[in-house]
């Protein structure tokens, strides 16, 4: 992989990759800090928190607005950031709206053409991508997961449907039962087919009754969200949690909307939340 550039913050280091991805078959970029004990002398290997942004981000804006990095260089925790879709394919409308195709991938492994070779996220975000950190940087194998709006939703079914694989998982306004809701079914519609029977496995509200492992699901959500009533529906999640027995402690905050404002007046609660998890 190609170092971008460097960017040392809080004693640690921001820094931008590139590589070429064989899930996705194209070139992929991706952000990770690593905090300080991570590197230069004496540095050891780190647990991960894997960042999964919402529709339009690219591995940037996390890095950029979230003001995360003074508290993962407290607790030692990296956190890496992929981008959210393969970009630059010509694929046909593959830049034509804000919510599919670029910076709209759903971390989902498309099956319809001509999307099913290349929109394959999940497989990038569970596989491919660790595999390359773990190799690559001075990172351990021990994992956690976060995100927003559709990578929000994200981390919650990279969890859901992959016991023992993530310490912990946490979202902040996830899209929480994407095949109920215009974005969702939009995306799933394009990348996996008509039949909304093949959604199921990628909608974290129909994971919850069979998962296999009982990660408790931290999730905090803003009442003054633009997209709470129209796309969100947290409740939809949170009744299934109850009915199952799946633990999931959903925080409303009252005033906030769906940006990286809301985000960063919380990230460090998330933080905090996964290097508990991680043994920090
Ligand atoms: N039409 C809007 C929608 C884009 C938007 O709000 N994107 C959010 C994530 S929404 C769900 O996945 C976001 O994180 N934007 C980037 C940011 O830095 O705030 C628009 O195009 O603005």
């Amino acid at each position: 992989m190609e170092l971008l550039s460097t960017n040392v913050c809080f004693d640690g280091e921001h820094r931008r990759y590139r590589h070429t991805s064989a899930t996705l078959e194209c070139d992929m970029e991706f952000a990770v800090y690593l905090p300080p004990g991570a590197v230069g002398a004496g540095a050891r290997p780190v647990p991960v928190l894997y960042w999964l942004s919402g529709l339009t981000c690219t591995d940037q804006n996390f890095m950029q607005k979230a003001g995360a990095q003074k508290k993962a260089a407290e607790l030692g925790l990296a956190i890496v950031c992929p981008d959210t879709s393969p970009r630059g394919l010509n694929l046909p409308g593959e830049d034509d709206s804000y919510d599919f195709g670029s910076g709209a991938g759903f971390y989902i492994n498309a099956t319809q053409q001509p999307w099913a070779p290349h929109y394959r996220m999940y497989d990038y975000v569970v596989k491919e991508l660790p595999q390359l950190i773990e190799n690559e940087l001075p990172v351990t194998d021990q994992r956690a997961i976060s995100g927003h709006s559709m990578g929000g939703h994200g981390a919650l079914i990279c969890a859901l449907k992959n016991p023992g694989r993530y310490a912990s998982v946490s979202a902040f306004a996830p899209i929480a039962n994407p095949t109920e809701c215009p974005w969702g079914q939009k995306a799933f519609k394009g990348y996996l087919g008509d039949n909304p029977r093949s959604w199921e496995e990628w909608d974290a509200t129909l994971l919850i009754p069979t998962a296999r492992e009982r990660l408790p699901l931290l999730v905090d959500q803003g009442t003054a969200d633009e997209f709470l009533d129209s796309q969100l529906n947290p409740d939809a999640l949170a009744d299934v949690c109850e009915k199952f027995h799946h633990h999931i402690n959903l925080r409303m905050h009252r005033g906030y909307d769906h940006s990286y404002f809301f985000i960063a007046s919380f990230i460090d609660d998330h933080l905090e939340h996964h290097a508990r998890a991680l043994g920090l």
